[in-house]
């Protein structure tokens, strides 16, 4: 799915209304209903709603939710300003309301002698995409009022204050919604730290905007969907033989870290790779062939690895475990200026890539570099926020001609275009060491596999978070393990098969 900006999606809307063509105040209708339909599907035990309403289009939404919600027989109250002008359609919607006998309308300043049932839901239809710069005065001190209150918080497109492009100003004040139905497309805001955190769940609601709008215009910023998944996936190919499937190579492990390639290995064998070895120190031979007896070993040292070379065709995930011995790193420059193939580098692979700038140029092109938010920094430097720190990613990818995965609660992955793929499976449970060792693993098998840079990167991040996801619903987000991630690969196989299957 495309990200657009706040500018696109007003140009999408009247793109629509023109060539649909719909009324504006018919397409605003039309977002009420699909969050009404969301409300009453999902809304089990509450029957009372107080709605806040601004003065632009975001208000007017409002406004229509207001007297929808009032139809299907909820408690309605609502709160606006009708000191200042309200848009066109915000207006008619207002006036609307204000035939409905069942309605109170207060005004904003009358909020702080309302009694706020415990079952009451707060709607806030404050302020949408239209924002353009912090709250202040009246609706700032209100915002602030509402975030002190313990009621379940539903904000309509945005939360309002939260920009939906960039990050606010440190001190700005946001409505800390629990959920946020947005329409049509996901806002980058909701996919960075800063932001996101506001939005709470966040539903995308489909209002039948333009599609002949949507695929025409530009960005580069996307959300790993379902139609994104699904272009990308490939059947087992039924007359297939090991070699079909790759080679793939794990490189890492020293004393005490053995576990980081044991998860790594195991996740490239469950990710379907044909063929599967592990480079690691003598050290590990028993736990390897123990703990993943499909895979092969191949000593790479003694107690540290030093001798990077596998076979010519494996494709390599280099750094799990690996370590930053000085021999290590010393082979390991050594093998980067000798290779020319696409690698996958993660962990002390980076840092001792990281130990000097000039190293960078050392990454084979095509590479995949799968750095968290402290390796990115120890790479390639600070910056203010992590929208910033998405900025150098694409000017990175674009200067070494490498993939970035950027981990973060929504990973991104940045290609050398400068293209930007956010993901949204996931969760918190993933919050552990060896689910990026789990990760690598996942990619470097893809890569074998003969999915390109491209596709892989993107097709086992979205991956590792669904398995992530199957994890938890079994185990808790608290307690799931990397190794329980692992084992819920089967799961997503069978969920992407049935998703590409031509079916009868
Ligand atoms: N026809 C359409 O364009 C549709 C718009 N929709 C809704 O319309 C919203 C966008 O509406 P608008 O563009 O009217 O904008 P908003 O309703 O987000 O409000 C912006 C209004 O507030 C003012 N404003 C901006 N920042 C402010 C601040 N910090 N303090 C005080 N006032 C401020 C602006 O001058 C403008 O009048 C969307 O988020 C969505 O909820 C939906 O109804 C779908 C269809
Ligand atoms: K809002």
């Amino acid at each position: 799915m495309k990200i657009f900006t706040a500018e696109q999606i007003s140009n999408c809307d009247q793109y629509t209304i023109k060539n649909e063509p719909v009324s504006s105040v018919h397409l605003m209708e039309r977002a009420a209903e699909a969050c009404v339909e969301w409300i009453s599907e999902n809304c089990n035990h509450h029957r009372n709603f107080v709605v806040f309403c601004g003065n632009g289009n975001n208000g007017g939404d409002g406004f229509a939710i207001a007297r929808m919600l009032y139809q299907k027989g909820f408690d309605i109250d609502v709160f606006t300003n009708t000191k200042i002008k309200f848009s066109t359609d915000a207006q008619e919607n207002f006036r609307h309301i204000k035939e409905i006998s069942g309605i109170t309308i207060r005004e904003f300043k009358e909020v702080l002698n309302y009694r706020f049932d415990s079952r009451t839901v707060i709607v806030d239809a404050l302020f949408g995409t239209g924002l353009s710069r912090s709250l202040n005065g009246d609706v700032k001190d209100l915002v602030e009022f509402l975030n002190q209150k313990k009621n379940i918080k539903i904000s309509i497109d945005l939360p309002s204050g939260l920009l939906a492009d960039t990050v606010s100003d440190s001190d700005s004040v946001v409505f800390m919604a629990d959920y946020t139905l947005s329409f049509q497309f996901w806002k980058k805001s909701f996919l960075h730290a800063e932001t996101g955190k506001f939005a709470g769940k966040v539903e995308i609601l489909d209002i039948n905007l333009s599609e002949d709008f949507i695929e025409e215009t530009e960005t580069g910023d996307f959300v790993i969907d379902d139609e994104v998944i699904k272009s990308i996936f490939k059947i087992r190919n039924e007359f297939s033989h090991k070699g079909t499937y790759g080679k793939a190579a794990i490189i890492g492990g020293s004393y005490g870290k053995m576990g980081a390639v044991v998860l790594s290995t195991r996740a490239v064998l469950k990710a379907g790779a044909g063929l599967t070895f592990t480079v690691a120190p003598k050290c590990g031979y028993e736990i390897l062939q123990t703990s993943d007896p499909e895979a092969m070993f191949i000593e790479g040292g003694k107690d540290y690895i030093e001798n990077f070379d596998v076979e010519e065709t494996a494709v390599c995930g280099i750094g799990p475990g690996l370590g930053t011995h000085e021999k290590t790193a010393k082979s390991l420059l050594n093998f980067l200026k000798s290779c020319s193939k696409p690698l996958i580098l993660d962990a002390d692979a980076l840092n001792i890539i990281a130990q000097d700038p000039a190293n960078l140029n050392l990454i084979p092109v095509k590479s995949i570099i799968t750095p968290h938010p402290k390796e990115f920094e120890r790479l390639f430097g600070k910056t203010e926020n992590s929208f910033e720190r998405t900025e150098l990613a694409k000017n990175k990818s674009r200067e070494l001609h490498i993939y970035i995965v950027l981990k973060d609660h929504h990973t991104q992955i940045i290609t050398p275009e400068g293209k930007v793929f956010y993901n949204i499976t996931g969760n918190s449970g993933l919050a552990k060491g060896g689910s990026g060792d789990i990760l690598t693993g996942i990619i470097t098998s893809f890569l074998a596999q003969k999915y390109s840079e491209h596709e892989a990167a993107i097709l086992a991040v979205w991956f590792h978070g669904k398995a992530a996801e199957f994890a938890s619903e079994k185990h808790s987000k608290e307690s799931m393990l990397p190794s329980d991630v692992i084992k819920e690969f089967g799961n997503v196989f069978s969920e992407l098969n049935d998703k590409v299957q031509k079916l009868l």
